[in-house]
């Protein structure tokens, strides 16, 4: 299991509180304003050093207070050797990131908890903008090809150079063409990763598609960011017009997608609410499932009032899907009875009350 001591300071209502987690199911329940999200949120922060929930850090931050502290011991690579992790961030921004008594970065860090997410704000993987989307496949990429980190970061910096040239509005076509060569390099190899882990997570999806709500018609297709059928030299120097006009690239990985669709229509138009939130879930569930084949490691699940939404039946097939995976789960509702009856009695399932920040293990 992930992660086997948990201890949070300063963060939103929570002043201190420590805990021992399963290493499956934990449940976090209590009224609205309890701190439920927060102990998510401090999770989340434990993982990649940010909230779900603000781009602002310092409203993270307990009130009157300089820094956020959260510190864990975890058996990261899930071999039995467990390293403390801590890591800490101040209202100026500074993040301190300790690992087994050395300093990491937040690349390493990403690595150690597999995270996955999901809330209210996950529809926008349906909703939302294609970044959200490229997000999601950027996670399955990152954790599946050690080689992605630096293809990723080196497409960056290229990207970041021709939009540069771009902005000057003319540029030198010798230096396009240096420009151009790296930039074509990197997008293929980039795409080629992308799309390679959408071919992977597929069939996972569709299985877990099938168990959590029957025969729903979705069909995931990754979309690279250029027209495939044509060499993309071409079309950068098609484009370059448009490009020096808008002061940036406007075709290449940058622009990639996924796009979801239920009988041809745009899933986000097409589903109700709850079936978004199972599409959703089937999407998510299908990268940790995907994950656990590829390194034999397990996700850490962050899941905030898994009943909204979802009726009763397919609040049970969500739990006895997470119930079949070997993934340690942090689940949030108001009242622990809208799930307590769906777990097997052998399964790993404690209760932990939360009030006013304070957190006590109930059973
Ligand atoms: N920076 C902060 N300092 C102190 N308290 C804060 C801070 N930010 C938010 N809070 C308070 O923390 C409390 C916990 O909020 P949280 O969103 O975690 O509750 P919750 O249990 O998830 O509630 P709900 O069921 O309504 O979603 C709220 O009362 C909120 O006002």
């Amino acid at each position: 299991m992930p992660i086997r001591s948990l201890s949070v300071e300063k963060i939103r209502n929570i002043s201190a509180l420590s805990f021992e987690p399963s290493e499956r199911i934990n449940i976090i329940y209590g009224a609205n304003g309890s701190g439920k999200t927060s102990l998510l949120e401090s999770l989340h922060f434990l993982g990649l050093t940010r909230s779900f929930r603000t781009n602002q850090f310092r409203y993270l931050i307990s009130a009157s207070e300089s820094q956020s502290l959260v510190f864990s011991t975890i058996d990261a690579m899930g071999n039995g050797q467990v390293k403390p992790l801590g890591v800490s961030r101040d209202v100026s921004g500074e993040v301190n990131i300790r690992y087994g008594g050395n300093s990491i970065d937040l690349s390493e860090l990403a690595g150690l908890i597999p995270l996955q997410l999901i809330n209210t704000d996950t529809f926008e993987l349906l909703e939302g903008s294609p970044a959200t989307r490229r997000q999601f496949v950027d996670w399955g990429a990152f954790h599946s090809e050690t080689a992605f980190i630096q293809l990723w970061r080196a497409f960056k910096r290229v990207l970041q150079q021709r939009n540069s040239l771009l902005k000057c509005g003319k540029i030198d076509p010798v230096l396009r063409q240096i420009w151009d060569q790296e930039f074509i390099l990197y997008a293929e190899q980039l795409t080629s990763m992308r799309q390679r882990y959408i071919d992977l997570l597929m069939p996972d999806f569709e299985e877990i598609l099938l168990r959590l709500v029957g025969d729903l018609a979705i069909t995931l297709k990754f979309s690279a960011g250029w027209d495939k059928k044509r060499p993309l030299d071409e079309l950068l120097s098609e484009n370059l017009l448009r490009d020096l006009k808008q002061g940036f690239t406007s075709i290449g990985p940058q622009r990639a997608d996924l796009k979801v669709k239920s009988e041809g229509v745009s899933a986000a138009e097409r589903l109700s609410r709850g079936q978004k939130k199972l599409v959703v879930s089937a999407l998510k569930l299908a990268q940790g499932a995907l994950f656990h084949r590829l390194s034999n490691r397990p996700c850490v699940y962050l899941i905030d009032d898994l009943p909204s939404e979802l009726d009763e039946r397919h609040s049970r097939l969500f739990c006895e899907f997470l119930e079949q995976t070997n993934n340690q789960c942090f689940i949030t509702c108001v009242e622990p009875d809208a799930l307590s009856r769906f777990w097997k009695a052998d399964t790993a399932v404690a209760y932990f009350n939360i009030e006013a920040g304070q957190l006590v293990q109930t059973h």
